[in-house]
């Protein structure tokens, strides 16, 4: 199974790098087992590893093929991969559709987020085709190189977690800059604003690995006082159902395709 050669269209942009990165940092793949290949011949890859020009050649050379182009660059992507396991990291085209452009029977889409710089990507990932369990272990194992990962019950979980965490650090940054404008517009210094609502986001977020979020609520809650008005007032506005149209919206565009 790690003899397996892993080629990466679109291996030097933001994901795909990140990826090949961790893949070659935790000796899941040798670097003669990788395969990156983009259009303009740009890599900072440590020497071993192939850089093609020709996407068909990598994907001749390769026995899993990961997709990491944009969906707009597969439009116009010309590749054979009948008989390939072919990944694809891309938002809003379905697996039917690549299969019909790239002849692969199975088809495995997965949705990592930008958080696989850190290696702390949730990516949830959905087979189809007859994904044998030899390669839903090998997917698993590759996605938990940039941090864990979950096989999903149906396509469509990947459209609707596009948006949910597919979107990564997009949501907690909207947060942020909403406490920073706002402690601004109270009259908080910019740079005390800046570190304030950092503070929150990132310790917040820290502390939230080890804990449960209904318990830390009800912990603070508790208090009777600052934090309970906070909370109670957005939950008179409703914030779940904010949240729920949020990631409503990114999911039809996930759903409608790209
Ligand atoms: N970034 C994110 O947070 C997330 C992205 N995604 C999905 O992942 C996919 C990749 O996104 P991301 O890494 O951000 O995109 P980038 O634009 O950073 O990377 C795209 C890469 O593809 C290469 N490329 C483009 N066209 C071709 C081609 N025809 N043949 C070979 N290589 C090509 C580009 O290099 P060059 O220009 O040299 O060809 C570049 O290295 C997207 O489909 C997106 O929907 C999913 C979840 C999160
Ligand atoms: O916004 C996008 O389309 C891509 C997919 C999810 C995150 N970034």
């Amino acid at each position: 199974m790690e003899n397996r050669t892993l080629g990466i269209i679109g291996g030097t942009g933001w994901l795909g790098r990140a990826i090949a990165e961790a893949l070659l940092e935790s000796g899941f793949i040798k670097p003669d087992h990788l395969l990156i290949s983009n259009r303009s011949g740009v890599s900072t890859f440590e020497p071993g590893v192939k850089l093609l020009a020709d996407n068909q050649q990598l994907v001749d050379l390769s026995d899993i093929v990961v997709l990491s182009i944009r969906p707009e660059q597969f439009r116009e992507l010309l590749i054979n991969a009948r008989g390939k396991l072919v990944i694809s990291l891309m938002a809003g085209v379905p697996a039917a559709a690549i299969s019909a452009a790239t002849g692969a029977d199975v088809v495995v889409r997965a949705m990592p987020n930008a958080a696989v710089e850190i290696r702390q990507s949730f990516t949830p990932w959905y087979g189809v085709g007859n994904l044998v369990e030899l390669d839903r272990q090998w997917v698993q194992r590759l996605f938990e190189c940039v941090g864990s990962a979950d096989e999903v019950p149906d396509e469509d979980c990947i459209d609707y977690l596009s948006a949910l965490s597919g979107t990564g650090p997009a949501f907690p940054a909207m947060l942020q800059m909403a406490l920073t404008n706002q402690a601004v517009a109270a009259g908080i210094p910019l740079a005390i604003a800046q570190r304030a609502a950092q503070g929150v986001v990132v310790g917040g977020g820290q502390m939230l690995a080890s804990r449960d979020p209904r318990q830390m609520i009800e912990s603070l809650m508790a208090y009777r006082g600052v934090t309970a008005a906070a909370l109670r007032s957005m939950a008179d506005q409703n914030i779940e159902a904010i949240v729920g149209r949020a990631v409503q919206a990114g999911a039809e565009i996930a759903r409608k395709g790209m």
